[in-house]
């Protein structure tokens, strides 16, 4: 019942959208009305850029250009039926989308600022200079609208048009987001490192958010051509590309429903202004400076906080849960036996250091391994370099005699190999169940349309992934934080978090950087016992660490590193007594402390 809501509320807002068109209001308030649902649309992807998957842009007014532009010359020049050229329009939105996310996802931050705008000023130019095909500032004229019944839209049809396009988007993206794509956009927004180590591409899941919007943008610029039958190069300007982030910033951008709020609240104050255009920019400055300052999450996140501490917020439902079907940690395959994954000559060089040093090394299926060595002797660097965060200069990396050494680190996890960092990098403002939910992301079986549309057989995946990882949890004596922010846990839980996240993927190796550093000796005990019941489970452990208590207990065997060699390896009782390895940590050949006194 709960999902049916809202469809519920769309079909009443189409309804109202419908009444208010046929309410006798002048034309000045339809076209209000009809650009609050423009905004709203051109938003609603924006949003998905920007509030999920983290990517500011500043060049959207391109892709609103673009929209406008294929409906207006599809309709006037190419002969294409209304319809057709609004469908067409979207198509081509998605096409620049592509174009613009190849360069956008290869950079950050100011960089990819500079990207955007260099896009929309790109538009720009093309629309004003070409006067052949885009007509420049004379614009293009005689824009069919859609008709319906044999007539064409008029100016109370586009209100309820727009209306019904904006429930129906609002919907998909809803259902999108609450999917395993809206995880993977919030993940990547928040540790790409750690995105891709569950296997989420992070650039895949850049140019899909970047489709997105575009989509929706172009759809919103195809609108406004079709209504207003006309559209000249002065609608795209770089105020558009900013009045549409301060549309989804103000809203409150990663709420579902910030672009709501934010369209209905700048559509209206734009068309007060309107009287006063030299005002009209100061003021979105103005409301972006507020927005950020006095609101970081936007109007959306400010009515959030005032329902909670009112105490109207409503519960969540719960999510629909079914019948475990697995055991949480049990892998699909048998157990496997012999070499997991083999280095031969692996070499990885910073300027003059050499963090790995020719290094060749077996870990054996099954077994729990240890790495360990003194301060900056290359033990992070080798399991960047395994997990594929990190490409060698020399060497190769076998994986089930499989060639992975310049394989990127989410096909690497696609293959089975998870890790956890050395600094925690869980997806700090996600629940705790959604953090172990991004782990499983590659195995939770719902496509993009089937996520968008919210087919049974997604949902029935979702809730299946759901229980899943509710039992790893509880496996892992998590269970009753699942719905608590990752943040909120005390340190040794969430570490303990990612590495449940990691084993959510179902991996064959699982690598763990320090999983020991922070924890106090009770922790500490306890994780050895964690270590123990996964490798029960058939998980193969290479696991660095400095605590040597815990390095015993658990190792079957130990690999030492010294300046990026390996200098020496066996079982721990041998490595203990090894005179390179004393001589490693301390410089001398006397006994080491924390090594001899390990038992
Ligand atoms: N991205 C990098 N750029 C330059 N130098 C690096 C980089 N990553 C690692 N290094 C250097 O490589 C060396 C090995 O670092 P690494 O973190 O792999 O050592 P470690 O054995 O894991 O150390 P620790 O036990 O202190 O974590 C260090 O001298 C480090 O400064």
């Amino acid at each position: 019942m709960p999902r049916l809501a809202p469809f519920g509320l769309g079909a009443l807002i189409v309804a109202l959208a419908y009444a208010a068109s046929r309410s006798g209001l002048n034309g000045f308030y339809l076209h209000i009305l009809f650009m609050i649902g423009v905004n709203y649309l051109a938003a609603a992807g924006l949003n998905v850029l920007v509030g999920y998957a983290g990517q500011k842009s500043l060049g959207h007014a391109g892709l609103f250009a673009v929209g406008a532009y294929a409906a207006a010359l599809g309709g006037t020049e190419w002969g294409l039926n209304p319809w057709v050229a609004l469908a067409f329009a979207g198509a081509m939105g998605g096409l620049f989308g592509l174009v613009i996310a190849a360069p956008a996802v290869r950079v950050a931050g100011p960089s990819l600022a500079m990207v955007t705008i260099g896009f929309g000023i790109v538009m720009e130019k093309i629309a004003t200079e070409w006067t052949d095909v885009f007509k420049g500032q004379a614009g293009v004229y005689g824009i069919t609208p859609p008709s319906l019944f044999g007539s064409s839209f008029a100016s109370q049809d586009w209100v309820w048009f727009v209306a019904l396009l904006g429930v129906l988007t609002h919907l998909m993206l809803r259902s999108l987001l609450a999917g395993r794509f809206g995880r993977a956009f919030l993940a990547v927004q928040l540790a790409e490192p750690a995105a891709a180590s569950v296997g989420i591409s992070v650039r895949a899941a850049k140019t899909l958010a970047f489709v997105i919007s575009a989509v929706t943008c172009a759809l919103a610029g195809a609108l406004v051509a079709q209504e207003n039958q006309y559209f000249n190069s002065d609608f795209i300007s770089f105020n558009l590309s900013v009045f549409l982030l301060v549309v989804v910033i103000f809203g409150g951008s990663g709420h579902i429903y910030g672009p709501l709020l934010g369209a209905v609240t700048l559509t209206l104050i734009d068309a007060w202004l309107a009287r006063w255009p030299a005002l009209q920019h100061f003021a979105y400055g103005g409301l972006l400076l507020f927005a950020l300052y006095a609101m970081p999450k936007g109007l959306a996140g400010a009515l959030q906080g005032l329902t909670d501490r009112l105490g109207w917020t409503a519960k969540k439902p719960a999510e629909p849960i079914l019948a475990a079907t697995a055991t949480p940690v049990a892998r699909p395959e048998p157990f496997e036996t012999g070499p997991l994954i083999e280095t031969r000559g692996l070499v990885k060089r910073y300027g003059g250091v050499v963090p790995t040093d020719h290094v060749s090394l077996t870990v054996t299926a099954g077994r729990v391994h240890a790495l360990i060595g003194p301060n900056g002797a290359g033990k992070t660097t080798l399991l960047n370099l395994l997990s594929g965060h990190v490409a060698p200069d020399e060497g190769t990396i076998l994986f089930r005699g499989r060639d992975i050494t310049r394989a990127p680190a989410h096909a690497v996890a696609a293959l089975g190999i998870a890790r956890t960092f050395q600094n925690l990098r869980l997806f700090a403002d996600m629940s705790v169940i959604d953090n172990v939910l991004v782990g499983a992301h590659l195995h939770i079986k719902a496509g993009f349309f089937a996520s968008l549309v919210g087919t049974p057989g997604q949902a029935q995946a979702e809730a299946r992934a759901r229980t899943e990882a509710m039992a790893l949890l509880d496996s892992l004596d998590l269970g009753d934080h699942a719905e608590s922010p990752a943040q909120s846990l005390p340190y040794g839980l969430q570490r303990r978090l990612e590495m449940a996240r990691a084993l959510a993927s179902w991996p064959k190796l699982l690598l763990l950087d320090e999983p020991a550093a922070g924890l106090n000796p009770q922790e500490t005990h306890e994780l050895g016992a964690v270590i123990k019941r996964i490798q029960a489970t058939g998980v193969t452990i290479l696991l660095i660490e400095h605590h040597m208590d815990l390095v015993m207990e658990v190792s079957d065997h130990v690999i030492v590193l010294d300046y990026g060699a390996k200098i020496a390896e066996g079982t721990p009782a041998a490595i203990k007594r090894d005179p390179r390895v004393i001589a490693a940590y301390l410089g001398t050949e006397a006994a080491v402390p924390e090594l001899a006194g390990a038992s």
